[in-house]
């Protein structure tokens, strides 16, 4: 053994061949600082032995290197410039020093080599992978660029073109696309991968293979003709800007990083990354996009963890074959667990299955799916009228109409017919889950399972746990809901649950606004295009539906009456009764149409100005800052009310369920993230200022406490 830590070992092989072995403790090898320190060591160790001739890299794991610890590194981006500097220039001299041997090196590379585990394999000569693998630079989705030489070394070995789109895109690339562009020199069998890097080494050693000049190539500066480079970095920053728009820095930082280093050698361009490096490292975007990957995870782990105590889902059932009904049966279809699909006409269940069949055929269109799979996937849907096929399932989600009465109905009902051990849900999203479990015989079967529209795209699924759901129903449900390949959040029962429990608040923030004479197109513009919303608040509305935001909002109103109830007419109430639904009748706040191409199209509506006029008088402008405090003090108030009556379990699942069930914008990481970019004392300042406009404007004690302890949601919890 030439070295040994516990994450790192090194030994001699025959004819003088080195192999690191990267093999830490827990699952899966990171790069970490303890690493990163251990491969210092062993390449010392390696540098002072004479015998060597070559260097394999390995992994002991069923993955190579994940990526960087992101935890880890979190606190020490808190840190001073005047530390994080010197930190990652001294990080980079350990991968300069493996890619200085003075003789030929290869990485073998199976499963992940992400992120600073690519970058460590971009320092050798050589890499060689195996079919699991996946390699790639992420950074640039956490709001970063790449701090070990990615910026520097991928241009160099596979074209500025390829690595300017590697690294903007963050995406992992399978190992036939890494051989392509040459990121990688070969792909072999995971069985063959240690000898098949090892004979590869043994031919550089015998010089059958050029490792000195691919090396020379990879320190030297990046050989493009002039007007070719003006053309690929002016074309990536009008790709990547109209891509990742201005609320995402990264990308177009690592491409103007690309762009200085182009003409300098190695040391050189590797300062520019440093640079760049440490500024992103400390903008509130990089601390929010990790913080909801971080977030993500702490989801998925719990997900996991109860995914031990869950019954076996092998077959559901879905009862309503409406819009919600016909996408979570193919969704269940679609993810491998077969699904009945119920209702009472005929009608609505060949709608059901049109939509599912349509959204199939789009798979298939985009080249994601086959015709044998959309078989599959239709085969694994049983419609009917009458509950026989019902009888054997695992789970059931009720998703009829949103009628108290009708679901007691539907869901006593169903409980005659399926065993004594069935789970079963309701996708209400708004109906208390206690009222409905009074319907049944074992409400310790029975949990809300909300999903939101339209089902395949959007990720969250709030799992709501009623007083007498068990542990094992919401379990159950949980792993049922990671398996249809959705992240679910269990909260507690309350009007509104979570998330309608938070937006609605801001819809009553919205329309404070259009009566005071606010411009809702003009509103719109602002919380799209500076706050960050896909939707603004009126075309959200159009698009969940007038007479479903209508009904819900009294839903809410009834069960916060002390700050939801309202006097008067509001706007909803004048679209709802002027019978402008929004997109599912062709006209709300604006007008939807098609074009003469068949695309859908959008327009301010004269009417609904009128309408509004009528009510509110002459329109009024707002600044930016006051459009955007009047909409969102109130979700982000009623969001911190949820945590503290125990409705979210945790600041860090709050903000994925905000970001994932809403679209939150994600370069803002959620509502508490945001409440801790801006400080909870500046936070509660601002509140206080708008607090004359009612209930929804109050902050709570807890709240103005925490403020005046200088304290922070994500730390103390
Ligand atoms: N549409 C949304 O955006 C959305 C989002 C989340 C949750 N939800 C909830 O999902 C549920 C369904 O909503 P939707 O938009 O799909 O409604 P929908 O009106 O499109 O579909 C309801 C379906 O239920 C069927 N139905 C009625 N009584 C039935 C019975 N006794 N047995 C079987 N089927 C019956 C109807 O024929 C219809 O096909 C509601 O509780 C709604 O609140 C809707």
């Amino acid at each position: 053994m030439i070295y040994q830590s516990p994450t790192i070992q090194v030994e001699l092989l025959e004819d003088n061949i080195a192999r690191l072995c990267f093999n830490a403790p827990g699952s899966v090898n990171k790069l970490d600082r303890e690493t990163i320190d251990s491969l210092n060591a062993a390449l010392d160790a390696i540098k002072q032995n004479s015998d060597i001739q070559a260097l394999v890299l390995t992994s002991a794991k069923s993955a190579f290197i994940v990526g960087a610890d992101i935890t880890e590194f979190l606190g020490l981006f808190a840190q001073d410039d005047s530390v994080l500097l010197p930190w990652i220039a001294e990080a980079n001299v350990v991968f300069n020093k493996l890619e200085d041997l003075p003789f030929p090196t290869i990485s073998a590379i199976n499963g992940f080599a992400l992120g600073g585990g690519f970058e460590t394999v971009l320092a050798t000569d050589f890499r060689i992978a195996d079919t699991t693998a996946r390699v790639g630079l992420p950074e640039s989705k956490l709001g970063l660029v790449p701090g070990f030489g990615g910026t520097v070394r991928l241009p160099r070995i596979i074209g500025a073109d390829n690595a300017l789109e590697w690294i903007t895109s963050g995406k992992d690339q399978r190992p036939e696309a890494a051989l392509k562009v040459g990121a990688i020199d070969a792909i072999v069998a995971p069985e063959n991968l240690q000898a098949a890097a090892i004979q590869m080494i043994k031919d550089a050693v015998a010089e059958k293979l050029d490792w000195q000049s691919r090396r020379a190539r990879k320190q030297a500066p990046l050989t493009l003709p002039k007007l070719e480079a003006m053309m690929s970095f002016a074309t990536a920053k009008g790709m990547v800007f109209k891509i990742a728009g201005k609320h995402y820095p990264a990308p177009m930082t690592a491409i103007s990083v690309i762009e200085q280093a182009a003409n300098l050698k190695r040391d050189e361009a590797l300062k520019i990354e440093h640079q760049a490096f440490v500024k992103l490292a400390k903008t509130d975007v990089a601390q929010a996009l990790i913080g909801i990957f971080l977030n993500d995870q702490l989801v998925k782990g719990k997900a996991k963890k109860a995914g031990k105590l869950a019954k076996k889902v092998d077959t559901a059932a879905v009862l309503g074959a409406g819009i919600m009904g016909g996408g979570i049966a193919y969704q269940s279809a679609s993810k491998g667990t077969p699904i009945v699909m119920k209702d009472i006409t005929q009608p609505a269940l060949e709608l059901g299955l049109g939509e599912a069949s349509k959204l199939l055929a789009a798979q298939i269109k985009r080249g994601r799916s086959t015709p044998e799979k959309m078989a599959k996937v239709l085969n694994n849907i049983t419609a009917t009228l009458d509950y026989a096929p019902v009888k054997d399932v695992d789970l059931v989600v009720e998703a009829v109409v949103e009628h108290p009465k009708v679901k007691a109905m539907v869901l006593a009902e169903v409980e005659q017919h399926v065993a004594d051990d069935a789970i079963i849900t309701s996708n209400t999203s708004t109906i208390s889950i206690n009222l409905l479990a009074k319907a049944l015989k074992k409400p310790e079967r029975f949990c809300g399972m909300h999903f939101f529209n339209p089902v395949h795209k959007m990720p969250l699924v709030e799992i709501i746990r009623g007083e007498h759901s068990s542990e094992e129903t919401i379990a159950t449900v949980v792993a049922y809901a990671s398996k249809m390949g959705k992240t679910p959040i269990v909260v507690n029962d309350c009007p509104g649950f979570f998330i309608n429990r938070v937006l609605f608040p801001y819809f009553a923030g919205f329309s404070g606004l259009l009566a005071d004479g606010g411009d809702f197109a003009a509103i719109d513009k602002v919380m799209e295009k500076q706050f960050g919303w896909p939707m603004g608040p009126a075309y959200l509305l159009d698009v969940v539906g007038l007479d479903t935001g209508h009904h819900a909002q009294a839903v809410m109103a009834e069960g916060f009456p002390d700050r939801m109830a309202k006097e008067g007419k509001d706007a909803i109430d004048i679209m709802f009764e002027a019978q402008r639904f929004g997109q599912k009748n062709s006209k709300g706040f604006y007008a939807y149409s098609v074009d003469r191409r068949g695309k859908p199209k959008k327009d301010v509506d004269a009417i609904s100005y009128e309408l509004l006029g009528a009510e509110f008088g002459e329109l009024k402008q707002f600044e930016s800052d006051v459009i955007i405090a009047r909409t969102m003090i109130p979700m982000i108030i009623e969001t911190v009310r949820c945590l503290e009556e125990g409705i979210i379990a945790s600041p860090a699942e709050a903000d994925m369920g905000l970001v994932y069930g809403l679209g939150f914008p994600p370069f803002r990481g959620g509502v508490f993230r945001y409440i801790e970019t801006m400080g909870v004392a500046n936070f509660v300042a601002l509140a206080d200022k708008y607090a004359h406009l009612g209930g929804l404007y109050q902050v709570t004690d807890a709240m103005r406490e925490l403020a005046a302890n200088n304290g922070s949601y994500y730390q103390s919890k």
